[in-house]
């Protein structure tokens, strides 16, 4: 059975008066690439920075391998990586310089640290770029430095919030590409919010989130089973109500 990397039990929100999520309960698998799909307002946003402690939750559980977030939150926190929506590197400073930073915040001392940022960088074809300013390089190096960058302290989950907006056709692949490799090679959890259904593989898990409940959750295929639906698109369409997403 694989190990679960997280789990999140009977988990609410709100914004005021505005719930923004209700009874969410969910599970991500190590090795696994699991697809949180919701359209716009459906709560991804909101549930990421509840498993990032931006937000606190007043009802619900969120644990991170086993540890929970809130009376263990440094263990918790140490298995996690995150890229956001919003690029968050700085873009006066060189590739490496933003990897080092990042390294020192999670103790990694400095001798450590340039070997992990090799590793992470040789892996999505960045590290001859590394003495360049974030500045100057496209969309889609940039969210490969972002994901090296979330994986530098070798978390167990990694947390993707639409990491391929904005990008053309082929740095989305590639990025689509280089996480379900992380994913099979490094039995990482991966939870990929989108709203883009083409990004999903056969083998992924998905987790359908509409108005801030969970309306579908499993294997893709079992989850096509139980919804009798053709494919990922269908099952948003009839979940949801709303035309699926398209590739721009
Ligand atoms: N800061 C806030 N104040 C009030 N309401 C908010 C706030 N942030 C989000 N909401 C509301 O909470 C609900 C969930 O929003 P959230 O951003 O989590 O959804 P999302 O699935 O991430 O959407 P998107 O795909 O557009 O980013 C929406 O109805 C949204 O309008």
């Amino acid at each position: 059975m694989s190990e679960i990397a997280l789990k999140v039990s009977d988990l609410s929100f709100a914004y005021g008066a505005k719930k923004a999520l209700d009874g969410v309960g969910l599970a991500v698998a190590s090795g696994e690439c699991t697809i949180l799909l919701g359209p716009n307002g459906a709560g991804k946003s909101t549930l990421f920075s509840l498993i990032t402690r931006l937000y606190d939750a007043r009802q619900g559980r969120i644990e991170l391998c086993g540890f929970d977030i809130k009376r263990q939150s440094l263990q918790a926190l140490a298995k996690l990586g995150v890229v956001f929506q919003q690029t968050t590197l700085d873009p006066d400073l060189s590739v490496s310089q933003n990897l080092r930073y990042h390294a020192a915040l999670h103790g990694i001392g400095r001798k450590a640290a340039d070997a992990r940022i090799r590793e992470e960088l040789e892996r999505l074809q960045m590290y001859e770029r590394r003495g360049e300013k974030v500045r100057q390089l496209n969309g889609g190096h940039k969210r490969r430095v972002e994901i090296a960058r979330a994986l530098l302290h070798k978390p167990k989950l990694l947390l993707l919030d639409e990491p391929t907006v904005g990008l053309d056709m082929p740095s989305r692949r590639a990025i689509v590409d280089h996480v379900h490799q992380l994913v099979k090679q490094q039995n990482l959890a991966v939870l990929w919010a989108t709203h883009l259904i083409d990004e999903i593989a056969d083998d992924d898990s998905l987790i359908v989130l509409h108005k801030g409940r969970v309306e579908a959750g499993g294997k893709l295929s079992d989850v096509l089973r139980d919804t009798a639906c053709a494919d990922a698109g269908q099952v948003f369409q009839k979940l949801t109500q709303d035309p699926p997403g398209v590739a721009t």
